[in-house]
């Protein structure tokens, strides 16, 4: 019987055929924590008595709070950048950037076997990798075993065929699946995405898709490394990371939906689940206060560019609070080549430094009471920028961009030239 991609990368780092429902022993390529989870990732590692780490590339991110906002926090930085001298862990300290766009840029390679202590790690599966969350402890053991144990994932597949409207984007097509099948439509799968609508993405567009897999619950998401993942690999200097890894013609998958996505409209996430999606039209008009862009989900490149397209020679709405965040330093710097940066300052937006921003609600950004934010982040929890009394619509960068604009949720099509 054939093998979905993760079954295969799975039997080779557990050196033995596994199956969806086996509980494997694997090894680990990527483990990598982040400032939020990272300090009891330090302790576990100790009281385990642990002395030695195992993964090569054992990875420490401050992201979250970059830079520290207050000294509790700045303590638990000391606590990653100690360890990380101590151990000889990589450090990513504050102003590289995010976490997953930097692993991706970095370090992730089609056929690895990555664990995080960060539940948006599944983004690395657009690279052809198993990318998966997990507890604190469990990345400890990773750190200082090599390995981790993990219950194999059935697969679902997704073959999203059709052609992408303009003004669509991945987040819009993200955001509509997470709709269709709810928050809960893939609990403890893989969801592997193809289809043509997939070809037409770019590498970029497509770590979209795979950083919201676990907004419907996936243990992974993941796409077949292809040319345009051997371009983005070399651009970074890592084109001899390259290889091809596919699903066999045969594998077995527990579901299979197939959808045309030719007459997709934008599509907004409304307070306070991710699956609570409406078409743009069926929001258009709601005030807003404050528009952020950025984060794992919408801060690259291509994402700042389609922004800075609608924000170019406008000004942002006066009443309304413009963020952008650049995902990692190596976009900052591409976007401030590129003038994006000019655009987005001349348009009354606040740029800062590479980060997470308010996308977790710590700093740089927390809403007020009874306001309201469109941000191109994945997660729109009540509370999840830091006030349970505010609400959250997630979008692209282009509705984003639009709304900025406007003041109100704006479909994006209004501006595109
Ligand atoms: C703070 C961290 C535990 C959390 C996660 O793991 O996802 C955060 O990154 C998020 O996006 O909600
Ligand atoms: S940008 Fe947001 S979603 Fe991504 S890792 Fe940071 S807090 Fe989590």
């Amino acid at each position: 019987m054939g093998k979905t991609i993760a079954e295969k990368i799975i039997s080779e780092h557990a050196r033995k055929d596994v199956n969806p429902g086996d509980i494997v022993v694997a090894e680990v390529d990527i483990a990598m924590v982040q400032d939020g989870t990272g300090p009891l990732t330090v302790d576990e590692y100790y009281t385990m008595g642990f002395d030695a780490l195992k993964v090569t590339n054992s990875i420490l991110f401050i992201d979250h709070a970059s830079p520290s906002p207050r000294k509790e926090l700045s303590n638990a930085h000391r606590k990653l950048r100690d360890f990380s001298k101590k151990a000889g862990a990589f450090l990513s300290d504050i102003g590289e950037g995010v976490s997953h766009q930097i692993l991706v840029e970095k370090y992730v390679k089609p056929g690895d076997l990555v664990v995080g202590a960060d539940s948006h790690t599944c983004t690395s599966g657009a690279l052809g990798a198993f990318a998966t969350g997990m507890g604190s402890t469990d990345v400890a053991l990773a750190f200082g075993l090599g390995k981790v144990w993990l219950k194999v994932p059935a697969s679902l597949k997704f073959v999203l065929n059709g052609k992408i409207p303009d003004g669509v984007f991945s987040k819009d097509i993200i955001l509509h699946i997470i709709g269709l099948i709810g928050a809960d439509g893939a609990n403890y799968k893989v969801m592997e995405f193809e289809g043509e609508v997939i070809e037409q993405m770019s590498q970029e567009e497509r770590f979209t898709i795979t950083n919201m897999a676990i907004e419907a619950g996936a243990k992974s998401g993941i796409i077949t490394p292809d040319d345009k993942t051997r371009e983005f690999l070399k651009s970074h200097g890592r084109e001899s990371d390259y290889k091809e890894i596919k699903p066999d013609p045969d594998a077995v998958y527990e579901k299979i939906y197939k959808m045309d996505i030719s007459n997709l409209e934008p599509v907004v996430a409304l307070p306070h689940t991710v699956d609570n999606t409406k078409s743009i039209k069926d929001v258009e008009g709601t005030k807003i206060d404050q528009v952020f862009i950025g984060t794992c989900t919408n801060g690259r490149l291509e994402d700042l560019r389609i922004a800075a397209s609608i924000l170019k020679s406008k000004e942002k709405h006066p009443d309304v609070r413009l963020i952008v965040i650049p995902a990692s330093k190596d976009i900052y710097l591409k976007a401030m080549d590129e003038g994006l940066i000019k655009i987005f300052v001349e348009s009354g937006a606040t740029v800062l430094a590479p980060g997470c921003g308010p996308c977790v609600g710590v700093h740089q950004g927390v809403l007020g009471d009874g306001e309201r934010v469109l941000s191109t982040q994945n997660r729109n929890f009540k509370g999840r920028m830091g006030n349970p009394k505010a609400e959250i619509f997630l979008a692209s960068p282009a509705t984003a961009a639009a709304s900025a604009i406007t003041g109100k949720i704006t479909d994006p099509r209004k501006f595109l030239t």
